[in-house]
């Protein structure tokens, strides 16, 4: 954990996205110790390099986080990277996740255990961890390197062994790249003891912009006409492209491969031409402050437009409209004027037009000179600002008649210092894919609209305070995002900015834009996923409608959220500060995404959901539901031995439909519902749960049940191993899903009940399901058996009603988790024991609103799949299905 430095860190003016120790989520693991004993990692000769060799699993195997014990790893290895330019110093460093003990409930035998992990046992190059990304101003090099000091970057974090025993860094090698590498270098030995490592600035930039293209889903982006769009780039399909980092200075460069470039081309017209003349052309002190400017700005006070020489007519012959600029600052030498007469604001914008469209129309010339389509614009000058992307846009499309596209980068000014990253060997960066990256979005940085800037938040109770400061500023934790979409002409020129915001997203906030890069090795693509790449989680886009719906559900949600949360938690006064503070964080990021719904990549409204799990974490509440569920868990496992009872007592087919209509009417407990927690209020959960089950009448909305039924009814061809996801704790599970899962059992199904690694709601967790498979179980000699096969019962718990051991061997009921702390599920992320599990999977069901509508309804897989659900929502059913609140789904999609 970061140590508690509340006053001792120095103050970081500049956008930080800082990292949330709060709470750990490491699932890395270590590979099999002899395949690595003998790897050398040292490409080029410098010492920072991780040795896995002799690595172990420190800790049960049942551990979600397991430790991993390094022991032949020297104490100075180096996390940190860094690339120091003209106007910027850049810094990516990676954090290990801090050792938290689990406490681990699951009562799978090790064997069985092993049984699993047998199969997903692989070897992860890479450790679980977190990649940060921090800027500073390169004239502010002492701040940088405070932070670095303050965090022990330089020694592996203020976690590593070298920094509590206090060794000194004696040979300590950091990776750097751009000019300051060479013009620092003294000054970070004296500082840090540390010696910069040089790498080629061209070979870290490309380095570090393929690795973003491959590697991140949402990564490359168009924005035309104040439209931002994500483009999903196609791997086999990326080379050749142009790469243009426009920093202070301008580089090009063409791009053929991996390590295989060439800079073609550059100009000394770029990032730093404009800061540097506008700050002498301006009263302007900052960067942001002369970006704001332009956003108020008239150019045709100062640009000689075309309409100014042709009598404010179009040049309608070569396409030229009346406002296009037919000579930037044209204007100037006629008037009689003073520098002092112009307002800045003009200054600003004729300079930010000049300078962006002639970088635009260079690059232009250079993709048409090698033929290429694709021009990828990096660099901090972009910074993620509209207007300067649809100038470059703009210019790029006009000039190349819409041959050409300029695609911008999420990370667009860390390509450089990424890529000196990756320059270490053996960080096993190289191997990673999108789904093992989960990118998330802490309030680790102070963010605020207006001019509030501090200290990095390193821990939970500077978090608080600094949602508390907003909060008593009455200052809006967000910042408007004041640009509209620019009106072209459509005829080479530019009209001025539409929209007169004056306040751009402050650079803090600005860091949202840039979440924690969490690398989780140990995330696999859901193997039975029918095309992986055409795969979409979300059903339903979340466009501005839509969110503006979900908007509201989750804001009047928040007061109840947090009477839950600041409960499960005792609700002490520190717990109803977190409260406050978690109610403030996701409130901030709602308006964030009002303000800009594409602002953290492509959001659906499984995004939006995990969000808020995750802000929760963030804020130490670990379980919000706990008692609730708890409850209801009683509640149901004291009438499941009737319901047992009533069901085996019905012939096969009716059975069945009483089984499906048992989870159906039991997915009616959903404590993220708003019309079904005011239903809980008129009745206990067992009279809700009757009343659930009187109602069920078919035909379903969707009603599927009679294929599936025949299917199951086919003796011939019985299912081997059915994967079953479940979803609420209580009923849902309990009277629902375990009846059902009893069922393929008693037929001779394999059984993997799916469930959730993190709690999101009322969902029931992979650590909680086992003791209520236990009990359950103390009533069920085909779930004890099954449990008992499966590991789920460890021997001591088993024969509490008889001795079993003369009784025929039962196929397993096993648990596994999913990977997932949200109520909907991406199966493009999901855990290697899932899917390790889900190789002999035949049949796949899915459960509840949140992953089988909100998230998988049209999700086409490799098996059979039966997806189950009430709509507990008025406007989904409506949308969805042309239906009404309660209605039920049970679609059954065979593969043949
Ligand atoms: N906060 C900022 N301070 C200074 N320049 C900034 C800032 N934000 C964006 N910029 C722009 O980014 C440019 C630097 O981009 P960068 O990619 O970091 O290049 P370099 O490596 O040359 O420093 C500056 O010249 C300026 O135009
Ligand atoms: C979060 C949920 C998807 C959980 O549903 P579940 O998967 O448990 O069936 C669902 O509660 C939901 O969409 N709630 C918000 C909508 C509303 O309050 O009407
Ligand atoms: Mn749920």
């Amino acid at each position: 954990m970061a140590a508690n430095n509340s006053g001792s860190e120095p103050r970081i003016p500049e956008d930080v996205t800082l990292e949330d120790e709060a709470e750990a989520e490491a699932k890395g693991k270590a590979p099999a110790a002899s395949s690595s004993a003998t790897t050398t990692m040292n490409r080029s000769g410098s010492r920072p390099q991780l040795d896995l060799s002799g690595a172990a699993i420190h800790g049960t195997l049942e551990d979600r986080n397991p430790t991993i014990l390094l022991p032949n790893q020297s104490d100075d290895i180096s996390h940190l990277a860094l690339d120091i330019g003209g106007s910027l110093i850049k810094l990516v460093y990676f954090s290990r996740h801090a050792d938290q003990p689990t406490e681990d409930k699951r009562k799978l035998s090790t064997k069985r255990r092993l049984e699993i992990f047998t199969g997903a046992r692989r070897s992860y190059p890479v450790l679980g961890g977190r990649l940060h990304f921090v800027k500073f101003e390169t004239g502010k090099l002492n701040e940088c390197l405070d932070f670095i000091s303050s965090k022990q970057l330089h020694r592996g974090g203020v976690d590593s062994p070298s920094w509590r025993s206090g060794a000194q860094p004696d040979n300590i090698v950091i990776k750097a790249t751009g000019g300051g590498a060479f013009k620092y270098a003294d000054l970070f030995k004296e500082r840090l003891g540390v010696s910069l490592e040089k790498e080629d600035e061209m070979d870290c930039l490309v380095a570090g912009a393929n690795f973003l293209l491959k590697a991140i889903r949402h990564e490359a982006f168009t924005h035309m006409d104040g439209q931002k769009e994500y483009v999903q780039i196609d791997q086999n399909d990326l080379f050749p492209y142009l790469l243009v980092n426009v920093g202070s200075g301008v580089s090009i460069i063409k791009v053929d491969g991996h390590g295989k470039f060439q800079r073609v081309s550059g100009t000394n017209v770029g990032g730093g031409t404009y800061w540097g003349l506008g700050r002498l052309m301006t009263e302007c002190k900052s960067f942001d402050e002369l970006l704001e400017l332009s956003q108020r700005g008239d150019n045709s006070t100062i640009d000689m437009l075309v309409g100014d020489i042709y009598g404010g007519l179009d040049y309608s012959k070569i396409g030229l409209s009346a406002s296009t600029i037919a000579s930037s600052f044209g204007k100037t030498i006629s008037d009689n004027k003073e520098l002092s007469d112009y307002r800045p604001e003009d200054i600003s914008l004729s300079l930010l037009r000049m300078i962006s469209y002639n970088i635009g129309q260079i690059s232009y010339l250079n993709a048409l000179r090698y033929g290429l389509k694709r021009i990828f614009f990096g660099g901090f000058f972009i910074r993620g600002h509209a207007y300067t992307m649809d100038t470059i846009s703009f210019a790029v499309h006009f000039w190349s008649k819409g041959e050409a596209k300029a695609m911008f980068l999420r990370h667009e000014g860390f390509l450089g210092a990424l890529g000196a990253f990756m320059s270490y060997e053996k960080h096993g960066l190289d191997d990673l894919s999108a789904h093992h990256l989960v990118e998330r979005f802490p309030m680790g940085a102070p963010y605020v609209g207006g001019k509030i800037h501090g200290p990095p938040l390193g821990d939970l109770n500077e978090k608080i305070s600094w949602m508390e400061k907003f909060v008593q500023k009455g200052t809006q934790i967000t910042a408007p995002v004041p640009m509209g979409a620019p009106a072209t002409t459509g005829m080479g020129g530019f009209e001025r900015p539409t929209s007169k915001g004056d306040i751009l997203r402050s650079d803090a906030s600005a860091a949202l834009n840039v979440g924690v890069l969490h690398l989780v090795p140990s995330l696999d693509v859901f193997p039975l996923l029918e095309d992986p790449k055409t795969y979409e989680p979300n059903t339903i886009d979340l466009d501005h409608d839509e969110f503006k719906y979900w908007f509201t559900i989750l804001s009047d949600h928040l007061p109840d959220l947090v009477e839950k949360a600041v409960a499960s938690e005792g609700g002490t006064d520190d717990a109803k500060r977190r409260g406050d503070a978690f109610a403030h964080a996701f409130s901030a990021h709602l308006a964030r995404l009002t303000e800009e719904p594409a602002a953290y990549g492509k959001f659906g409204l499984a995004n939006l959901l995990e969000l808020r799990e995750e802000c929760l974490r963030e804020f130490q509440f670990f379980d919000a539901y706990v008692s609730i569920k708890q409850r209801e868990n009683e509640a149901s496992l004291a009438v499941l031995p009737d319901l047992l009872m009533e069901l085996d007592s019905m012939d096969e087919e009716d059975r069945l439909l009483a089984l499906i209509e048992g989870v159906l009417a039991a997915n009616i407990f959903d404590w993220g519902s708003k019309a079904c927690v005011d239903l809980y209020n008129q009745g206990t959960i067992i009279e809700i749960y009757r009343m659930s089950r009187k109602k069920m009448q078919r035909p379903w909305r969707i009603d599927d049940f009679d294929t599936f039924k025949s299917r199951m009814l086919k003796k011939d061809q019985p299912y081997k191993s059915a994967l079953i996801s479940v979803d609420n704790a209580g009923a849902d599970v309990v009277l629902g899903m375990l009846p059902l899962a009893r069922e393929f059992l008693r037929r001779g199904v394999e059984v993997v009940l799916v469930a959730n690694s993190l709690p999101a709601l009322n969902d029931i967790t992979a650590n909680e399901l086992p003791e209520i498979v236990a009990e359950a179980a103390k009533h069920c000699g085909i779930l004890r058996k099954a449990a008992e096969a499966g590991g789920l019962i460890v021997d001591a718990m088993a024969g509490i009603q008889g001795d079993t051991k003369d009784e025929p061997a039962s196929v397993p009921l096993m648990v596994v988790e999913n990977g997932c702390g949200s109520p909907c599920i991406d199966f493009r992320q999901v855990s290697s024991e899932l899917a390790a599990a889900a190789k002999d999977a035949d049949l796949l069901i899915l459960e509840g609103m949140g992953r089988s509508l909100h998230t998988n309804l049209n999700a086409r897989f490799k098996c059979d799949a039966l997806k189950l659900a009430m709509v507990k929502n008025q406007r989904l059913a409506e949308k969805l299905f042309n239906g009404n609140i309660y209605d039920c789904i049970c679609k059954f999609e065979p593969v043949s």
